[in-house]
């Protein structure tokens, strides 16, 4: 594979008069892990499925590797879609290699992948069972082995990790590292920003059909992260320093998180601290993802 990145330009779509994307323009780059990362309604659904050519949007377009997104290029997409979509009263195992056949897998081939990846996914026991008569989870892993059977070349999953216990959740995570290890691009959606902050390489924040912010997941928190300190100071739970041009964001057992404007010095706070007690921390802090979506959000 080249360069196998997935280029989304200018994506712009209606839904009568309610605007789902304004100009909505990302790369998912191979060989990372990438979140999509926004509230409910911002657009990310609407997105994925332009993405894999479910819908059409208004104007915009997508390439992979350079190229359109053929009907060629598509059979090569692994989607997970939000409304899921599998047979409820197929056996789990023959629905994989099904699905693996019709995306042009030979038999044996088929049938070796299937059993790989209902391994990997600990569901080998449920594997002569009908799909309806999983658990939800379950199902949710079925359903990531159905987009994972044909080995594709880019990944688009809408919420892989919804409803997840945390050891299938794990397992999921180690199945898509893996896949981007091998160079495939990922782009996933999720709400639970504390595992895509964990777990993603770079990151695509969506607000009111808009990308606020994208790339490499530290950068990003680390170009917000100029101008916050941390401070505890030993023997006094909750130092609030009153000094110009500093904003106490919060304070407790982790010591006080500080906010200074431009003209601040961080020296003046740190003296501060001194003269009030033993300074037994004081440091820059970098945003977590939470606080990143707040603040770009707002
Ligand atoms: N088929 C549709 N008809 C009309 N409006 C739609 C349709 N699909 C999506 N929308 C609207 O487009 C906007 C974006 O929706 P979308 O489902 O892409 O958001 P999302 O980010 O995936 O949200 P969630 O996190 O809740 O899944 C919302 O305002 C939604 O109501």
């Amino acid at each position: 594979m080249t360069d196998a990145t997935l280029a989304v330009h200018g994506l712009t779509h209606d839904f009568g008069d309610r605007r789902a994307l304004d100009g909505v323009t990302f790369e998912v780059r191979p060989g990372r892990l990438t979140g999509f990362v926004g509230a409910n309604g911002a657009g990310k659904t609407t997105t994925m499925r332009a993405i894999v050519g479910v819908m059409r949007p208004d104007a915009g377009d997508v390439t992979f590797g350079g190229a359109a997104m053929t009907l060629e290029v598509r059979r090569r997409i692994g989607y997970m879609p939000e409304e899921r979509g599998l047979y409820p009263k197929m056996k789990v195992a023959e629905q994989l290699v099904y699905l693996a056949r019709v995306l042009g897998v030979g038999k044996a081939e088929a049938v070796a992948r299937a059993e790989a990846l209902l391994d990997a996914l600990d569901l080998t026991e449920r594997r002569d069972d009908l799909l309806h008569t999983l658990s939800l989870g379950n199902q949710q892993r079925v359903q990531v082995a159905a987009a994972l059977i044909h080995e594709p070349d880019l990944l688009i999953l809408d919420e892989p990790f919804s409803g997840l216990d945390p050891i299938a959740m794990d397992a999921m995570a180690a199945r898509l590292r893996e896949r981007a290890e091998a160079g495939v691009p990922v782009l996933f959606s999720s709400h639970q920003l504390d595992l895509v902050e964990r777990l993603c390489d770079d990151l695509v924040l969506i607000h009111q059909g808009r990308v606020v912010a994208s790339g490499d997941a530290r950068a990003l928190r680390e170009q917000r992260a100029g101008r916050r300190y941390r401070v505890e100071v030993g023997g006094i739970d909750a130092w609030r320093p009153a000094l110009a041009g500093m904003t106490v964001v919060g304070s407790g057992p982790q010591g006080t998180l500080v906010d200074l404007d431009g003209s601040a010095d961080p020296q003046a706070l740190l003296a501060a601290a001194q003269a009030a007690g033993p300074v037994e921390h004081f440091s820059r802090t970098v945003p977590s993802l939470t606080e990143l979506f707040a603040e770009v959000v707002r």
